[in-house]
């Protein structure tokens, strides 16, 4: 079995504040991997230490068998990033970014695909400051798509996105995943868990309750639905 995401032991506290609390999680290669928890719960930051982005106190990580805090450059070549904030530069058009994007990687997608297939083809040469909230959150995910990545992050994939727009993004994740990708997302919405993620960690307070498959999951629930079977994990704390 190829591992492409190995987390043990990581901690990270702000002030007196626990926020990710001895998480282990491992991710195998082509498998679609959900991190969930409620507001606050820590997966943002789970995600920021895992990509070497936020520092941690302790525990170790490793994308692809590189350790993020030390291999950045080398990493950042096979992994793609959609981050919950993302800040674009100025009056910076649409074309324009992603061939910024594109320029830095030595075999980029084809972006005027990606464009086609996200609906956003026909705004190539407006500036990003006038996109939609969800036309925004389309680009964020399509720019990580950039790199051909062979690992993907994408933190709150779909928030703001209309249901066509939903479905759009889905399509071609499903799409990557049988061509072998791995992803990482976080998601609060459990129809999109359902229909992407192989597995689920749900976290609270930085600590996880619960890894399984979304079937063993509900399976173990006394419920039939994600949604009911999350809300029951939640409500207890059940470890189950
Ligand atoms: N820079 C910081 N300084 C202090 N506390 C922080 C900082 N960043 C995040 N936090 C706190 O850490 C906790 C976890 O935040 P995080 O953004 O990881 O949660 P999340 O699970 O991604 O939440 P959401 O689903 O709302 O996006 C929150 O209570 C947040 O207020």
């Amino acid at each position: 079995m190829e591992i492409s995401i190995e987390v043990k032991n990581l901690n990270k506290h702000y002030g007196n504040r626990i926020v990710v609390n001895n998480l282990n999680l491992t991710v195998k290669k082509g498998e679609v991997f959900g991190l969930l928890g409620p507001n606050g719960a820590g997966k943002s930051t789970t995600i920021d230490c895992i990509l070497g982005l936020k520092s941690f106190d302790n525990g170790s990580v490793r994308i692809l068998g590189m350790d993020p805090t030390k291999e950045r450059k080398r990493l950042f070549e096979r992994v793609g990033v959609q981050l919950q904030s993302s800040s674009y530069q100025g009056n910076i058009r649409i074309g324009e970014i992603c061939e910024e994007m594109a320029a830095l990687y030595r075999s980029p997608a084809n972006y005027d695909d990606l464009l086609a297939q996200f609906k956003l083809d026909q705004y190539q040469k407006q500036p990003v400051a006038k996109l939609s909230g969800g036309e925004k959150q389309k680009l964020s995910v399509l720019l990580a798509l950039i790199p051909q990545p062979e690992v993907l992050f994408l933190d709150e994939l779909t928030t703001g996105l209309d249901t066509e727009a939903r479905r759009a993004v889905w399509d071609v994740l499903i799409d990557l995943k049988e061509k072998g990708l791995t992803l990482f997302l976080t998601s609060h919405y459990m129809d999109e868990v359902e229909v992407l993620c192989d597995r689920i960690c749900i976290i609270n307070r930085g600590h996880a309750l619960v890894t399984d498959t979304v079937p063993e999951l509900i399976k173990r629930s006394p419920y039939q639905r994600l949604e009911d079977a999350y809300l029951w994990v939640m409500k207890e704390e059940i470890a189950v």
